[in-house]
């Protein structure tokens, strides 16, 4: 596993890895190396055969207090008109930075290996962008959740904006929540949907999401990829289309060992057997 500055990556179990937000001094805040070691940690995880579920956590008092406000002048300040390229020209550079990010949280959502975010303390701003790219969210008591963004003058372009309308019921709540940036706790983000469980504490959810963890690293990991990619997909296209997709998806996934394998062992009532990497 390769080292980072600001991650630290720690496998829990066999194959399971938690990749844990390491600036607990600022809270976890996303400046530009942090940013970019979220997706190469990502990409690299995507085909590891050696994780099959990743755990992300927060190092410190809080998950992430979103982007770093005293290191990120090139997207806090507006690109220099002093420099030599023309407005056309500092636009299309700004643009590439902000799909530089946007593709950091990408490579959490298209890891084909389910991720489970573990919130305790804060989750603001580009933290809500971050978690909204997780397969499942769960949350410890002491969360405080803040889709912050206009509040520094800007709307949301990583994540929140896009992704929360499909994960919340409510979505007249998710617009409330961004146009306010009012801060709420982890009781009513269970409530709308955007966490799926709260635990007492930040230990006891440290405990839960390992056992989840564990329960999903058992199982054949061309079942559980196939079903992420899956759940993927037919998030974003009809049913028809989706159907489709997982019919020509399994014309190939289902010609594997671990299909016999993994029934077998459910016929005769066993625990799941050793599954190959992939
Ligand atoms: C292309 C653009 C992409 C993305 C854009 C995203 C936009 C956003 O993310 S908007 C949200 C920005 N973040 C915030 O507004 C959060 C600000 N911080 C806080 O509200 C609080 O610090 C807290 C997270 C609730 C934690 O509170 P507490 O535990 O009491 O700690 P503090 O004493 O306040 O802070 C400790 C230490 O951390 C530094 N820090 C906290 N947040 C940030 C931050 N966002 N950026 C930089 N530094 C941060 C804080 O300054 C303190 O540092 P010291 O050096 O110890 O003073």
């Amino acid at each position: 596993m390769k080292n980072y500055d600001h991650l630290a990556v720690v496998k829990l179990a066999p194959f399971v890895t938690n990749v844990q937000l390491n600036r607990p001094q600022q809270r976890n805040a996303l400046n530009g190396n942090l940013w970019q070691e979220i997706g190469d940690c990502f990409n690299f995880l995507a085909s590891d055969p050696d994780t099959r579920v990743v755990i992300i956590s927060g190092n410190g008092r809080a998950f992430c207090a979103g982007l770093d406000l005293k290191d990120s002048q090139d997207i806090i300040q507006p690109p220099n008109p002093d420099s030599a390229d023309d407005p056309a020209r500092r636009s299309r550079r700004f643009r590439e930075k902000i799909i530089s990010y946007q593709n950091s949280f990408r490579a959490i959502e298209e890891c084909p290996k389910p991720v489970i975010a573990a919130i305790h303390g804060a989750c603001i701003g580009g933290g809500i962008d971050l978690i909204a790219a997780c397969d499942i969210r769960v949350a410890a008591g002491d969360s405080t959740f803040c889709v912050k963004e206009v509040d520094i003058g800007m709307a949301a372009d990583t994540g929140s904006l896009n992704r929360l309308p499909k994960i919340c019921g409510n979505e007249s709540w998710v617009r409330e929540i961004a146009l306010t940036a009012r801060r709420f706790g982890e009781t009513e983000a269970l409530q709308h949907d955007l966490v799926s469980k709260v635990y007492d504490n930040r230990e006891d959810m440290m405990k839960g999401v390992q056992k989840m963890a564990e329960i999903i690293a058992s199982k054949s990991p061309v079942a559980i990829q196939g079903t992420k990619i899956v759940l993927n997909y037919a998030r974003d296209h009809t049913i028809q289309d989706s159907l489709n997709f997982v019919a020509n998806w399994n014309m190939s996934q289902l010609i594997t060992e671990d299909v016999p394998k993994a029934a077998m062992a459910v016929f005769q009532k066993q625990p799941q057997p050793n599954f190959a990497k992939l």
